[in-house]
């Protein structure tokens, strides 16, 4: 006799007769941004456990919970918890790269085969309330199992899959595109080093180099393969083209006392002012104004100048690692009168969920900031933000300096010349001016007043002389 499991059947008749999303689009068709596709359920219910040429390793098992932010949480339908369908597959872009890579050898050392199931890491979050909220009870048919952990994630690896020359508004630099253990996103460094463009060595500092881009991927790689994947020096042309050797990873080369260690900025994405041009923040400028200062040459104290060097590793942590679908929901809450803080709480988030782990790793392979890497140096970092110092330092970066990012705005209000700000078209873009404006003020007041940024706040620095 087949023993039929009742609570499975009842969280899925849950589901099925659950309440439709709210929003529709245009055309009246109901939003398909839901978790679960009923039809897909009832597909997959009936035919018994999945067994597919392509997916044979689907199935229905307890999944992360569906976040709060669903349409269908907005309508709080429900406390229970719901089934998830959950592939127990690694992604196919990873199985196809463990197919395609000759002997696993351009891969498959880097990045084991996926867990199967994403981490259930994730905390139900509140939804957005003022009043704090009593923390529903499941109910009786909801099935409580946790979901299958996956086991220890591997230790944290970055390889930098791709490198070409970027010429910017502030001159030329390398931008490395790397793949991680950690997560799923392509974070990326912006190198500025343009002495490596040139073909004999006009500067006595060592070139900033990726370990595993210049690596030795498989012994069939060509010479050219290895010059479009990035792996070359000097600068590409028709004429020119040398492929790198491997790094060396002992004996640094000895740098000159007077050559200042390399200016570098941890910056995180961020679509709206990035690429929209927003003025709700200081992101676009943040970045721009880092590319310059690094590109900026230095002077020796031998007399010598030297170009600009350093990097900007940019990770893909959007809103303070809370995406972009919860910035654009904190954005409104500030709108209706919250600060950046307390809208990322009101949304069930903390005020930064970002994690430095991946930037320490990429700065490793690029010999930033490790004394015993090849390029035994401490670096500079550009930032205001104490938590990222300290979150850097855990990861074993030498930070021997500071360096303030101060707004434009403000330094231009600072030296009296107001005519040099503007709010016209593309200000907080790269290469765009100083930009000002009330949200922007608030948002650069808010990180010095709530999260410790480390800035003398203008406006109160001109009432009061005695802030510093
Ligand atoms: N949650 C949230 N994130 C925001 C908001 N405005 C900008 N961001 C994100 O904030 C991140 C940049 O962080 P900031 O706090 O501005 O600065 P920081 O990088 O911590 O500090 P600095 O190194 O001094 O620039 C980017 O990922 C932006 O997308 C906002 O109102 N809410």
């Amino acid at each position: 006799m087949a023993i039929v499991d009742v609570s499975f059947d009842a969280a899925l008749l849950d589901v099925l007769t659950g309440p439709a999303p709210l929003a529709k689009s245009p055309k009246g068709l109901a939003r398909r941004d839901a978790a679960l596709d009923p039809l897909l359920l009832a597909a997959a219910a009936a035919s018994g456990p999945h067994v597919t040429r392509n997916h044979y390793s689907h199935d229905f098992y307890p999944g992360p919970q569906i976040p709060v932010d669903s349409a269908y949480d907005i309508a709080k339908a429900s406390d229970r918890k719901r089934l998830a369908y959950v592939s127990r597959q690694a992604p196919r872009r990873q199985r196809l790269q463990g197919s395609l890579a000759v002997g696993g050898k351009e891969n498959g050392d880097l990045f084991q085969q996926a867990e199967n199931l994403p981490p259930i890491n994730k905390r139900r979050r509140p939804s957005v309330s003022v009043e704090p909220k009593t923390q529903p009870k499941p109910s009786a048919a909801v099935d409580t199992t946790p979901a299958p952990k996956s086991s220890s994630p591997p230790s944290l690896e970055v390889k930098c899959m791709a490198r070409t020359r970027i010429p910017t508004p502030h001159g030329p630099a390398f931008l490395h595109l790397y793949h991680n253990t950690k997560d799923n996103k392509e974070h990326l460094a912006i190198v500025v080093d343009p002495a490596q463009l040139e073909a004999t060595g006009i500067t006595p500092a060592p070139p900033i180099r990726s370990r595993s881009l210049d690596a030795v991927w498989d012994e069939n790689e060509t010479e050219m393969d290895r010059i479009i994947r990035g792996a070359y020096v000097g600068r590409l042309s028709s004429t020119s083209q040398k492929a790198s050797e491997p790094v060396p990873s002992q004996s640094p080369s000895p740098i000159p006392s007077d050559v200042p260690a390399p200016l570098i900025r941890i910056h995180s994405e961020c679509f709206t002012g990035e690429t929209v041009g927003s003025m709700r923040c200081d992101c676009g400028e943040q970045l721009d104004e880092a590319i310059r200062q690094i590109s900026q040459p230095i002077a020796l104290s031998s007399g010598q100048t030297i170009p600009g060097r350093g990097a900007v590793i940019y990770l893909r942590q959007e809103g303070r690692g809370i995406g972009l679908l919860s910035k654009i929901r904190a954005y409104n809450l500030q709108d209706l009168g919250h600060d950046t803080v307390t809208a990322n709480i009101m949304l069930g988030h903390k005020a930064d969920e970002r994690g430095y782990e991946i930037a320490g790793a990429i700065l490793h392979d690029l010999g930033l900031g490790f004394e015993n890497a090849a390029c035994s140096e401490g670096v500079r970092i550009l930032t205001n933000n104490p938590d990222k110092v300290e979150a850097l330092k855990k990861e074993g970066i030498n930070i021997v300096d500071r360096v303030p990012m101060v707004p434009r705005s403000w330094q231009v209000k600072e030296k009296a010349e107001t005519s040099e700000i503007s709010a016209g078209v593309g200000v907080t873009l790269i290469g765009g001016k100083a930009v000002h404006g009330e949200d922007l003020d608030k948002y650069i007041r808010t990180k010095i007043q709530r999260m410790g940024h480390m800035l003398p706040l203008w406006l109160e620095k001109a009432a009061d002389s005695t802030v510093h």
